[in-house]
């Protein structure tokens, strides 16, 4: 793992999932940095991963090699506008991780011609099971893009985009992916439930499933649509099950929430972008 010193702008959900990655890969948590207005999250991240904390933004990117932008969108381009001055002078990689804010808008936001990674990762970051798409803008050079890959994939896997604009639908994917899941893992619990189960069984078999059926369709070479039919004996329980589920039209559901969230990151790209 690099020695890199990493500085982080916002210590919240998601930069508290990247450094938890980073810390648990072996990355020296000397050389990670947080800034952080709320003393009581920056206490934790100081106390929970020994790292350094920061109230003020522009100490903790002094001599950072990366500065990861953590924070919320519409915080960017005041904290952009901000820290620029200090990132061109230093020449820090800046990472950033905002939904819908697209790089030209960041690097002017930063004064010009500034090296650009956005990134989109996910909060299983935090127990290194994380899924990050890279794009870089031109000014990034092959040592800041190995510095950019390293650094995400300390949270788990990584992939490169070759368009910028395919960031809005991995954002809809990848990034707001997880509570897709979580919300199928309640709802299949409450329903459990309703069934007869206590809370504790109908939640173990919840997340057990999920698990197993993830952990199967990474690990096997056939597809998960082969995977189900093997689940689905004819005339069966699970066919009775999916039946409800594609009356549902679940695939219909998935698209439109799919596309709702892509469409939100292009609204946030063009309503930030105008600032
Ligand atoms: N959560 C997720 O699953 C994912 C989030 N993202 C992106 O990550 C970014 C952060 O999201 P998330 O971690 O959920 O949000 P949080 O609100 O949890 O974290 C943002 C943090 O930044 C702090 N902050 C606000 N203004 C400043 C400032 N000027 N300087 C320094 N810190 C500041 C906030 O403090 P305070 O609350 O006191 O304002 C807060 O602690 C967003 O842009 C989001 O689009 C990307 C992928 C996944
Ligand atoms: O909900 C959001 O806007 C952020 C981006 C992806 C996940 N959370």
């Amino acid at each position: 793992m690099s020695e890199k010193t990493i500085a982080f702008i916002g210590g919240g959900n998601m930069a508290r999932s990247l450094i938890g990655g980073l810390v648990a890969d072996g990355h020296p948590p000397a050389a990670l940095r947080a800034a952080e207005p709320d003393a009581e999250r920056r206490e934790a991240l100081i106390s929970d991963y020994g790292i350094q904390g920061f109230e003020d933004n522009a100490t903790a990117v002094r001599g950072a090699d990366a500065v990861i932008l953590a924070v919320k969108p519409g915080e960017l381009a005041g904290v952009a506008r901000q820290l620029g001055g200090q990132i061109r002078d230093q020449q820090s990689l800046v990472i950033s991780i905002a939904a819908g804010v697209r790089s030209p808008n960041i690097a002017e936001w930063l004064g010009g011609d500034v090296p650009v990674v956005r990134a989109m990762p996910n909060t299983p970051a935090l127990i290194q099971t994380g899924a990050t798409a890279l794009f870089a803008n031109p000014s990034v050079g092959p040592e800041q893009r190995d510095l950019a890959e390293t650094t995400l994939r300390a949270a788990g896997m990584v992939v490169w985009l070759p368009d910028e604009t395919q960031m809005d639908a991995v954002t809809a994917l990848s990034g707001s992916g997880p509570a897709y899941f979580f919300l199928t893992m309640e709802a299949m619990q409450a329903a459990a439930e309703r069934l007869g189960l206590d809370s504790d069984t109908a939640r173990l078999l919840t997340l057990e499933t999920a698990l197993g059926a993830a952990r199967m369709a990474l690990e096997a070479s056939e597809e998960p649509a082969l995977l189900r039919r093997r689940v689905t004996s004819p005339g069966g329980t699970t066919a009775a099950a999916l039946a409800e589920l594609e009356g549902g039209d679940l695939a219909g559901l998935y698209e439109r929430a799919l596309r709702a969230a892509a469409g939100r990151a292009h609204e946030l790209g063009d309503e930030l972008g105008a600032q």
